[in-house]
């Protein structure tokens, strides 16, 4: 069950990171936070302690998804986990397209909307990230990019299914150790830029949920979160500990 009056979704993907112990210790101690009433929290463990955490955090109100996930059913796909699986482990919701994955592992726009289309089958949320790199960006192009990411993602999506999707924009350059933090007004015009793409692609999808990603820390969350089109935000280094995600939570709620 999501919480229906959230203006803000807040949550942290583990990426390659936890140990079954510290996840479990985390979601333990992320039971005892209190999370504003107009936040939907979400976390994203690793495969491993998917349904653990899962377990722990049932009944909760924090939403438990993965990171990725193979678009069949079942079948001979080595090393691959499917949506009836992910569900099976107690997920909700799945992280498609991540820029990690894109680069390092063969995720293109059309292996993305495969899983969307998965998702939505099988009932998890798909949380779409998508995102302009360095180039893409210098040459005048994000645009562009963020058009046909969204586009090619939601291609055979349903206008009166549309609403379950969930859109991350996470500027590649921005993501990571080595990410510089967005400004909070290229934030702010890039998720206006998104929003007119959705209404352009119609009913269903005017209304999307869009969050921003990318070196979010608790200093410069509450900026991000000021723009009206940001629905929430999608954070990884600085939400790893439960006293970082505490301080990003804090910044969802109410001033
Ligand atoms: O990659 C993400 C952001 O990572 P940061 O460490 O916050 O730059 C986003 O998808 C959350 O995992």
């Amino acid at each position: 069950m999501t919480n229906s009056q959230a203006r803000h979704w807040i949550g942290t993907s583990w990426k390659m990171n936890k140990t079954l112990p510290e996840a479990a210790e985390f979601a333990k101690r992320l039971l005892g936070v209190d999370i504003p009433g107009s936040v939907q929290p979400f976390v994203i463990p690793p495969f491993t302690a998917l349904a653990s955490v899962a377990t722990i955090l049932r009944d909760s109100g924090v939403l438990v998804g993965a990171q990725t996930m193979h678009w069949a059913d079942q079948g001979s796909w080595t090393g691959e986990i499917s949506a009836p699986m992910l569900v099976d482990a107690g997920a909700q919701l799945v992280e498609l397209g991540h820029s990690e994955r894109r680069q390092h592992f063969g995720e293109t726009d059309h292996t993305v909307n495969l899983k969307v289309l998965s998702a939505l089958r099988h009932g998890l949320i798909p949380l779409i990230c998508i995102g302009e790199d360095h180039d893409e960006r210098a040459w005048g192009v994000a645009r562009a990019t963020l058009e046909r990411q969204i586009r090619v993602a939601l291609l055979g999506v349903r206008p009166d299914e549309a609403h379950r999707v969930v859109l991350a924009y996470e500027p590649v350059w921005a993501i990571g150790e080595t990410g510089r933090p967005a400004p909070a007004d290229l934030v702010a015009q890039t998720h206006r830029d998104i929003r007119r793409i959705l209404v352009d692609m119609g009913t269903g999808f005017a209304g999307l949920r869009i969050l921003y990603g990318g070196s979010v820390s608790p200093d410069n969350a509450p900026d991000y979160l000021d723009s009206p089109d940001v629905g929430g935000l999608f954070v990884g280094r600085s939400a790893w500990n439960v006293d970082g995600y505490q301080s990003i939570l804090r910044a969802g709620a109410p001033s």
